[in-house]
């Protein structure tokens, strides 16, 4: 085995232990959320989890470092809120590219109640949020959301499957879509996303606008220190 291969599979275990890790602890939220148990074995449980915290934290990462899951270059990113199967908040949504437009797909279960029934609202943003920077990502350059509206149109159900959807819309006319002296293609681009039930995907749900802007190497620089934010 070439050490190309031998680090390639090394990779694939640590992220099929970060994932088995990110399920175990999604589903004990889970079950933490949707517990009528007595108080007596809600404290044992809590006393029984706070004792596993040290040997996970006993080797551990601080902010802008890389997790082992995620080598340079790679565009992996385990610990998403959205999208990492290593992140317990995460519902996971999985998501694919279908003709040029972002399709993810999940269900969310009770740790993401708003109104009785049914998701937060503010989830609703965080999911689209990620699903149009996927549709950004798709035209091959990774952006940040400067700005992000929502018009809720209906409420979204609990333990349902659901499609959220995102493509690109056309470019803000009133702006330059030259390179300038910023030596960066300075041109917001607009972005649109869905929340449907899988069952109706033409009944909208949430609708979502948002704008992307491409760092360009003095803000790379500034906020990321110079090393590239999306990869
Ligand atoms: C496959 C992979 C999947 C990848 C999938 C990954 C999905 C992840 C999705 C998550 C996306 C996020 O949550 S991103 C996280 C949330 N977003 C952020 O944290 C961004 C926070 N904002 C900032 O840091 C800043 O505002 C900046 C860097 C964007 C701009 O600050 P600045 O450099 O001081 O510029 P500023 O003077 O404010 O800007 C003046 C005007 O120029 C515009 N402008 C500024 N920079 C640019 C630019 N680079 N390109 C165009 N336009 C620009 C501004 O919008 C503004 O327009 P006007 O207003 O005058 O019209």
């Amino acid at each position: 085995m070439t050490q190309q291969e031998d680090q390639q599979e090394e990779l694939a275990e640590r992220r099929a232990a970060v994932a088995e890790l990110g399920a175990a602890v999604r589903a004990l939220t889970d079950a933490a959320v949707v517990s009528e148990v007595d108080d007596a074995t809600l404290r044992s449980v809590a006393a029984a989890v706070a004792e596993l915290v040290p040997s996970l934290t006993a080797a551990r990462r601080e902010r802008h470092e890389r997790p082992a899951t995620d080598p340079p270059g790679s565009g992996h990113r385990w610990y998403n809120p959205v999208i990492g199967a290593g992140n317990p908040m995460a519902p996971p949504v999985h998501v694919e590219l279908v003709d040029g437009r972002a399709v993810g797909t999940c269900v969310l279960g009770l740790a993401y109640e708003g109104p009785r029934g049914y998701v937060h609202g503010g989830i609703s943003a965080l999911l689209l949020d990620q699903i149009l920077g996927h549709a950004h990502g798709a035209s091959g350059r990774p952006g940040m959301t400067i700005s992000l509206s929502l018009r809720y149109r209906g409420p979204v159900p609990l333990n349902t499957p659901l499609r959220i959807t995102g493509w690109l819309g056309e470019s803000d006319p009133g702006r330059p879509s030259d390179a300038d002296d910023h030596g960066d293609d300075r041109q917001p681009s607009h972005a649109i996303g869905t929340i449907s039930t899988a069952d109706e995907p033409d009944s909208v749900l949430v609708e979502a606008r948002g704008k992307f802007i491409v760092p360009n190497r003095k803000q790379v620089q500034r906020i990321f220190g110079g090393e590239d934010f999306a990869r």
